[in-house]
């Protein structure tokens, strides 16, 4: 029966349609029996006496994998091999990998067709999915060689699972070699498992053996299920690769996509139309004002109203999206889909090579956190915030100018009331419970947590701006009002450093307020401190006076019991309940009062925030929160992964607790054009993260997707984390504490812009960012040196020379030499062993992206798992020619190839260039 190829399916597609693949059907097949969570067949392939059409000429050959279904007679695309060049006994280091969920068995039939590449650089079969109902376009610049085809069972039941077939022409007739197919056990002992294949290396016979050790977990397998319900479409690649004792590692490679990617923008949308109802509410509230400042509030609430209308509707697009986990570069201007992240994925490399421990390698690769459908005529937010800053502190004669520090303080204040409010409510009700079953030890507990919060809630009024707002606020109510608006400040008062609202500090403009009573806020304040106090004193004496009682009638030894009715007789029970509760009355009183007043100066600072230039203040909020939720859903993504690749390691979870965690991004983006903008928004997208604490709970149901709380200025992201796993943290972790993160940002521009930027044009962005965050890597070094325990700290000295690579980045930051790619390879490798999570982006992380973790994946190979040197570029071609990240390229613009030109490509540092035939710009 002849097996017709299916044009429209392409390689890289590597799971059949849902439907097919989850088909009732497939339960007439074998399952190969697999090992949870580990691919379910994987092998390589090697040729042997390919004979050439051509007499004299020299092979340069690659194969293609089909796999056809059991149950279809049609073939799909699966994968393909990179190209050996000049040898008829190719060895191909890009193997075959079957992911876990993809629909094999074993009638599954496996068809290996050998191509002879005359032209590399217009090997064009595969570069686009082609559009439905069409033919595939002839094969440009390669010849048919031969094919073989072989059923999975037959493999698995070969003898040492290695198949030898016989290739033949397409008429079935003539033999042109053999091509070997041999199992691979990434992590297992075969006994036996020596293979001596000799191979013609870059014209250097090479004996290479293939061995096996034994594995070690390195992935917490038995954690998978849990990284699986936030990971989806993994995409598995499988290399061998030469050591420098002439040995095979095995790496396997895989790219996943994360539903954090919408999960996480949903949870913050719905967080910021929260916190923003609820500050226009309390500006509504803020009660009589003058009408300067009524029209004024007015302006503001019908902007800030349609700016939840706004986060509403984005809201409701977003939920449309159910199931969704990857926006693809194309996507970026999207409105709808402005607060996911582009194209986010983890990108993983595992390695298992001989004498060696097993090894991971996560980086989450991003596109820059950016807001692309607001655009970068005006530059990204580290300048525009700049910006509207100096004006606003220019320019107040509409309103007072309250700091960014002092907003946020306001901010703060008013998120403590919000939240301590209603717990000393609690409190003090749980106190009075305690009084009414008169139990001494449940009445001191009680009121322990009462004094505890109550403390905090004076302490929250402490700051000077609560009394400078109050006084704000009361010359902008009717009768108050000011004779004259405070005329913009000169630049002496501008530097003043108090950030005094100008009503204050210009004793001349402002109207004395003989009935402002200053010292009234002060009594206010004061009284709920007194009444906590008279709290105190009166259950004091309650216990004193019980205890009296009860010491009374004799000892604990019992020595003398008193009759029950001497003891009421004596000493009455007191009500204690009676006794407590106007005094718990009093103290709810004052606090309302305290509330009340704080409340609405407070708000009135927030007003003021919003009143200059209103429409460009909100669109400043709405990028920033964009930039951010980006940026946070990356951030999410690598802490999950790396908790749950590290949960057994008691180092990093002391780190964690101690000291937090250093979260490094690569930034790829050119100083020039738009690309300053996206830099700008990225600076400060990453830098907001500084606001997020991580705690860890424990999930109680099969929902384990995190949840986010607080306020724009202070994030609390909880993970929820399945209870055996849970179990292994430790107590620290478990009882709730705040992990914190701190984040830096190295950026290296690499491309042909970054040329101009340097030759004509400005690279002090990228260099203030550098410098800048390299202080901020050297800060977390030393919290890291001081924190850790002593023996923990000299093993971690003797093993790395951080100190060392330190000096080194510094260096190469302060050289100001061109495309400096060694600051990107100092930082992230400073990361990886300060144990950190590692973050790549580029615009789209589709191209540069690509270059760089290929790079890096091949770099660690050569430093920590002695690459072959002679391999180095050859791995690094398997990696982008057949790897992960060319399937990136695919899923996000549907066409095979890096979008890089030859021009671009030159402007490039050379270990950045991917190999011939894998770019050229996208013709779909
Ligand atoms: O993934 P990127 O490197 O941001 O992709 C760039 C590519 O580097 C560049 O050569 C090309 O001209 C495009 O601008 C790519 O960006 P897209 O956002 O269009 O994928």
């Amino acid at each position: 029966m002849e097996i017709k190829e299916e044009g429209a399916s392409e390689e890289g597609q590597h799971f059949l349609p849902t439907a097919q693949a989850n088909d009732p059907g497939d339960s007439q097949f074998t399952s190969i029996q697999k090992t949870p969570n580990e691919p379910q067949l994987e092998f390589i392939l090697a040729c042997k006496d390919l004979v050439a059409p051509v007499r004299d000429r020299k092979l340069n050959t690659l194969v293609q994998i089909s796999v056809i279904h059991p149950a279809e007679q049609s073939l799909t695309r699966y994968s393909s091999t990179e190209i050996v060049e000049g040898t008829r006994d190719p060895l191909f280091l890009t193997g075959v990998t079957f992911p876990s969920e993809y629909p094999i068995y074993e009638e599954t039939k496996i068809k290996l067709t050998v191509y002879d590449v005359k032209d590399k650089s217009h090997d064009t079969v595969r570069t686009s999915v082609l559009p439905e109902h069409k033919d595939p376009p002839p094969e440009v610049g390669r010849s048919f060689l031969g094919y073989a085809s072989f059923k999975v069972g037959e493999l698995l039941k070969s003898k040492e699972q290695l198949l030898a077939l016989s290739l033949r022409t397409s008429d079935g007739g003539k033999v042109v070699g053999t091509i070997e197919v041999s199992v691979v056990k990434m992590g297992e002992i075969e006994d036996g498992e020596t293979d001596h294949i000799t191979t013609d290396v870059q014209g250097q016979k090479c004996a290479l053996v293939c061995e096996y050790t034994a594995p070690e977990s390195v992935s917490g397998k038995e954690n998978l299920p849990f990284l699986n319900s936030v990971l989806k479409n993994p995409v598995c690649k499988l290399y061998r690769f030469p050591t420098s004792d002439n040995k095979w590692m095995r790496i396997r490679e895989q790219m996943s996509e994360s539903i954090l990617s919408f999960h996480i923008p949903k949870e913050l949308i719905s967080l910021h139309i929260k916190e923003d109802l609820c500050r226009n509410q309390e500006i509504k509230e803020l009660g009589e004002l003058s009408p300067h400042w009524d029209n004024l509030r007015k302006n503001v609430l019908t902007h800030c109203d349609q700016m939840v209308n706004m986060y509403q509707d984005i809201l409701t697009e977003l939920s449309k999206e159910t199931g969704s986990s990857f926006k693809s570069s194309s996507s970026k201007g999207e409105k709808t889909l402005e607060f996911v992240p582009v194209n986010l994925h983890l990108q993983r490399m595992q390695v298992h090579s001989p004498h060696l421990k097993d090894a991971l390698y996560d980086v989450i690769t991003v596109g820059a956190p950016a807001a692309h459908f607001q655009g970068f005529k005006n530059g990204g937010l580290r300048k525009l915030l700049h910006r509207f800053e100096t004006e606003r502190r220019n320019t107040g004669y509409q309103f007072i100018y309250y700091s960014p520090e002092n907003t946020a303080k306001a901010k703060e204040v008013l998120s403590n009331i919000n939240q301590l409010q209603p717990l000393i409510a609690t409190h003090a009700d749980l106190l009075l419970n305690s009084a009414s079953q008169h139990s001494p030890d449940s009445l001191k507990n009680s009121l322990k947590m009462l004094s505890e919060k109550t403390e905090l809630f004076v302490h929250a009024f402490k700051d000077q701006l609560v009394r400078s707002a109050l006084l704000a606020l009361y010359t902008a109510r009717p009768g108050g009002i000011l004779k004259k608006p405070p005329s913009p400040k000169s630049s002496t008062e501008e530097s003043s450093p108090q950030d005094q609202p100008p009503l204050m500090r210009r004793q001349d403009s402002i109207p004395h307020h003989s009935d402002y009573d200053e010292e009234e806020w002060d009594r206010v304040w004061a009284n709920v401190g007194k009444s906590l106090n008279c709290i105190i004193a009166m259950v004091d004496k309650l216990i004193e006076r019980d205890g009296g009682s009860e010491g009374s009638g004799g000892n604990n030894d019992g020595e003398k019991e008193p009759s029950l009715a001497d003891a009421i007789l004596s000493h009455p029970r007191e009500d204690w309940y009676e006794q407590l509760y106007p005094l718990i009355l009093t103290l709810k009183d004052c606090m309302g009062e305290v509330v009340n007043r704080a409340k609405q100066s407070l708000t009135f600072v927030l007003l003021q925030e919003l009143a200059y230039s209103l429409p460009q203040c909100l669109m400043l909020t709405l990028r920033r929160d964009i930039v951010f939720s980006q940026a946070l859903a990356g951030l999410v993504c690598g802490f999950i992964i790396k908790l749950q690749t590290s949960l057994y390691d008691p180092g990093f979870l002391q780190q964690l607790h101690t000291v937090g965690l250093i979260v490094q991004y690569e930034g790829l983006l050119s100083t020039y054009s738009d690309e300053i903008g996206m830099l700008e928004d990225m600076a400060v997208g990453i830098s907001d993260l500084k606001k997020v604490a991580f705690k860890i709970i424990e999930a109680k149901s099969n929902d384990v997707l995190p949840v986010i709380t607080g306020r724009r200025e202070h994030y609390v992201v909880e993970v929820k984390l399945p209870a055996r796993m849970f179990e292994s943290l430790p107590l620290q972790i478990k009882e709730g504490q705040l992990l914190h993160v701190y984040p830096v940002l190295f950026n290296v521009g690499i491309n042909e812009q970054q040329t101009l930027a340097e030759r004509f044009g400005d690279v002090s962005l990228q260099e203030s960012i550098n410098q800048e965050n390299f202080e901020l890597l050297q800060e977390y070094y030393k919290i890291f040196m001081e924190k850790m325990p002593p023996d923990y700290i000299s093993h971690f000295q003797e093993q790395n020379d951080l100190k060392g690579l330190l000096e080194n980045l510094h260096q190469n930051i302060q050289s100001k030499k061109r495309k400096n790619v060694e600051i990107m390879w100092l930082a992230a490798t400073i990361c990886r062993k300060l144990n950190g999570i590692r973050f790549t982006c580029c615009k789209s992380a589709k191209d540069r992206t690509s270059m760089s973790v290929t790079l890096e994946q091949c770099s660690i190979l050569r430093d920590e798992h002695q690459l072959h040197k002679d391999f180095f570029i050859r791995a690094l071609d398997c990696m982008r020619r057949e790897g992960c990240r060319i399937e990136n390229v695919l899923k996000n613009i549907k066409c095979r190839k890096y979008a890089f030109n030859m021009l671009q490509l030159m402007a490039f540092p050379k270990y950045y260039r991917p190999p011939e035939g894998t770019y050229g710009k996208a013709d779909t």
